[in-house]
């Protein structure tokens, strides 16, 4: 059985917490250092990753302003080493030596190259050196919080801290103004809880609040710890480790046995959903078995989802029973498959109820 390293931490920060006005703001960059540390100190081996390169990049390439797909990669391409130029030089008179490492999923998913990226860690922690990591966007831009939740589950790691501008999960939006509680523990994430994060998403950033709860999903389904708190708090590596009561601590789930398969719980929870599949009976048995759930095990197609998105998969009283990325558009799903046409397969999703992935 495979225990998880308690001492390795994975720090997520978002664009807002280093840029402001499309620039790297020295004081927040600060704090970071601060906190890093801080957690070091503790006997903690941080491993930082970083948004804000698009964020830089459009300010430093003025046609690249509001651009989206291959510009929005450019002006990554163009900011990343802005970026880590600053974190490196600010981290060294922290008295920190840092290394730049870019990643996309599959390095991690992908047993081959995985190897590869956990031999780097490995060497850069017995090393002393704070591995700043970032999505390597200039071949696609996804999501940070994402790609920290599943570095988090591929080194094991004991916590995920996701910092960002507000101070948690709340029960609405707080920046909209009016009253707004912060939900302090969450045993276990359900879709009603995901009802309250809004969609909002900064210029540059990818993800917004919803976002942040895709990633919760599969850290806590890879048994981490995960914590969304503000990036003002210095010791909030430390307060996070300790489990203090700060921002909003997601429980993990027990991992039993074999490790949670990475590309699984991608498939299964890389965005929020974008639709939802209603299973018949013979579905329900179906998603019991971890089978193929094939078209005619399905009465109803909900949302306007593409064939490679995220959705749901439902019992007749809508009950979540999996989440997975389906094989299909909702077009075909409704009017165009034939019957035996498996909707997913097993390896596509990840059962939300009774047992670990
Ligand atoms: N229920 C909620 N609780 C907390 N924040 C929320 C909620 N719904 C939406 N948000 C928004 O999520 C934003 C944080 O997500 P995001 O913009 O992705 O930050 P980052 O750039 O740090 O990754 C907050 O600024 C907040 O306005
Ligand atoms: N990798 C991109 C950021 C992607 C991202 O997830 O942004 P954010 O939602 O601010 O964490 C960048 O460096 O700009």
């Amino acid at each position: 059985m495979v225990t998880p390293d308690e001492d390795r931490v994975v720090l997520k920060i978002g664009t807002t917490s280093l840029v402001t006005d499309g620039r790297l703001e020295p004081e927040k960059v600060e704090r970071l250092c601060a906190a890093v540390r801080l957690g070091i100190r503790a006997g903690l081996a941080p491993v930082v990753v970083t948004s804000g390169a698009i964020a830089i990049g459009r300010t430093r390439h003025a046609a690249l302003g509001d651009a989206n797909g291959a510009g929005q990669q450019v002006a990554a391409a163009i900011g990343q080493g802005l970026l880590y130029g600053a974190l490196q030089e600010t981290f060294a008179s922290y008295g920190l030596e840092t290394g730049q490492v870019l990643l996309t999923p599959y390095d991690l998913i992908e047993a081959d190259r995985g190897e590869r990226v956990r031999a780097t860690f490995d060497e850069m922690r017995s090393l002393g050196v704070v591995p700043i990591v970032n999505e390597n966007d200039a071949l696609g831009v996804r999501n940070n919080d994402v790609l920290a939740a599943l570095l988090s589950g591929f080194l094991r790691a004991g916590l995920l801290v996701l910092l960002t501008n507000v101070p948690g999960l709340y029960d609405r939006d707080p920046q909209l103004g009016g009253k707004a509680t912060r939900i302090g523990k969450v045993a276990e994430l359900t879709p009603q809880l995901e009802a309250l994060a809004g969609g909002t998403v900064v210029a540059g950033g990818t993800g917004g609040m919803q976002m942040k709860l895709s990633a919760c999903w599969i850290a806590t389904y890879s048994g981490v710890r995960t914590v969304i708190a503000d990036t003002a708090d210095p010791a909030v590596l430390v307060a996070a480790r300790e489990g203090a009561d700060i921002g909003t601590a997601f429980a993990p789930r027990p991992v039993r046995g074999a490790w949670p398969d990475a590309g699984r719980l991608w498939r299964a929870f890389r965005t929020p959903p974008r639709g939802a599949v209603t299973c018949a009976p013979a579905g329900l048995m179906a998603i019991e078995h971890r089978q193929a759930l094939r078209r005619i095990q399905v009465t109803t197609a909900r949302g306007q989802f593409h064939a490679g998105d995220v959705v749901d998969i439902t019992g007749p009283d809508a009950t979540l029973l999996a989440r997975g990325s389906i094989r299909y558009p909702a077009s075909a799903v409704e009017f165009g498959c034939e019957p035996g046409t498996a909707l997913l397969v097993g390896s596509d999703y990840v059962r939300i109820r009774r047992d670990a992935p």
